[in-house]
């Protein structure tokens, strides 16, 4: 089976990630990329200012750069793909949602709507059930589902794996690359030799998108988690890959073997993009490091390590590929999912 799919925000950081996982993807296939009206018309090559790991891939780059618009893309898309700028997303994805497009966005905007699903295959597939709930309400055929922020995704996979264990308020402290702020973010003599101690909207973004991946989706309804959950986020010299310390107070009083197993035992998706082991858990306590651990399983796997049981809960650290698992291989996965429910 193959998927016809289109990329919007092609051309850009997260979009050029999009175009690497895609290019030897098992079902999708890159039919169409958009960027903004400054680079309509140009052929993907001059566009997108390739700055990824890996050769451009030759068929895409000599694809014509489209406009972003429900007018400008081509009919037999199955399925599109979103990094657009927040508030172009805002704009342009609901018109795109309301032409009957399904929409697999890493874009903000909308993460926190009740009726649209915010999705980690491994953590919550089952809020995909929103969508009826978003036709119903919003009278789109088409569909949106977002996947979160790059910080909350690293950390949440972790907490759900100990909502056995009574999971009941969370503190974190990030350390989040570069390439999370894009190409232009931060400028050199800002980050080298320094920290920045404030990431504009990300501390709350990690204390609200997490409590509703780990919420429930009954009866078209969702309702969030009742962890508290405390952010301080810092922005530090590595290119990529954000590595978290979190302390997880918990209801019970698990040994660190167990916490150890949970994390380690968290259960896997059968999806192409999905990692065989969702979590890897170091016992070397100088683990995870970015420049080591980012990509494993291909980027999608999150690492810990550093486990110490106390009387009051767990500290450990947490680490993911914020431009892979934190945002193109994220939406890729849930666009997986979006195929394996028949949703396209
Ligand atoms: N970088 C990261 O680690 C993460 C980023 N994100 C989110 O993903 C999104 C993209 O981020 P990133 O790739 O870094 O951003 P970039 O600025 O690198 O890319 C933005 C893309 O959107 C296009 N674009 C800009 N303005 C318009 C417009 N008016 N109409 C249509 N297209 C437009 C750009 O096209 P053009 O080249 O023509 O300007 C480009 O393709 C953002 O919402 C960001 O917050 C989420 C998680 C992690
Ligand atoms: N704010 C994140 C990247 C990002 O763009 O996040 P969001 O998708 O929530 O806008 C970082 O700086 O690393």
């Amino acid at each position: 089976m193959t998927v016809r799919v289109g990329l919007l925000g092609a051309t850009g950081a997260v979009g050029q990630r999009f175009v690497q996982l895609l290019d030897d993807h098992p079902t999708f296939e890159i039919a169409a990329v958009t960027a903004s009206p400054e680079s309509a018309g140009e052929s993907y090559r001059d566009a997108a200012k390739w700055r990824v790991d890996t050769p451009i891939p030759e068929r895409i780059a000599e694809l014509t750069v489209r406009e972003t618009s429900p007018d400008a893309l081509p009919d037999d898309l199955d399925l599109l793909f979103s990094s657009l700028p927040s508030s172009v997303g805002a704009e342009i994805e609901p018109e795109l949602c309301r032409a009957g497009y399904v929409v697999s966005s890493n874009s903000s905007n909308e993460r926190m709507a009740e009726d649209v699903p915010l999705t980690i295959p491994e953590v919550n597939p089952d809020h995909l059930d929103l969508i009826d709930t978003q036709r119903e309400q919003r009278g789109w055929d088409g569909a949106l589902v977002k996947n979160p922020n790059c910080s909350t995704i690293t950390m949440t996979p972790t907490l759900a794996a100990l909502d056995e264990f009574g999971l009941e308020r969370a503190h974190v402290s990030t350390l989040q690359a570069v390439s999370g702020a894009g190409y232009s973010g931060v400028t050199s003599m800002e980050i080298i030799d320094n920290v920045l101690p404030h990431i504009g909207g990300e501390e709350e973004k990690m204390e609200t998108e997490s409590r509703k991946l780990l919420g429930d989706v009954e009866d078209g309804e969702l309702s969030l988690h009742d962890v508290d959950v405390s952010a301080s986020c810092n922005r530090v010299p590595s290119l990529d890959g954000h590595l978290e310390n979190v302390f997880a107070e918990l209801d019970d009083d698990p040994s660190a073997d167990a916490v150890h197993e949970a994390l380690a035992n968290f259960e896997a998706v059968d999806l192409p993009s999905a990692p065989a082991q969702p979590i890897h858990v170091f016992d070397d306590p100088e683990r995870p490091q970015p420049r080591l651990d980012r990509m494993r399983g291909k980027g999608m796997q999150i690492s810990a390590g550093g486990l110490q049981a106390t009387d009051e809960g767990v500290q450990y650290n947490c680490l993911a590929h914020n431009t892979i698992r934190g945002a193109a291989g994220a939406s890729v996965l849930n666009g997986e999912l979006l195929v394996e429910e028949g949703w396209v």
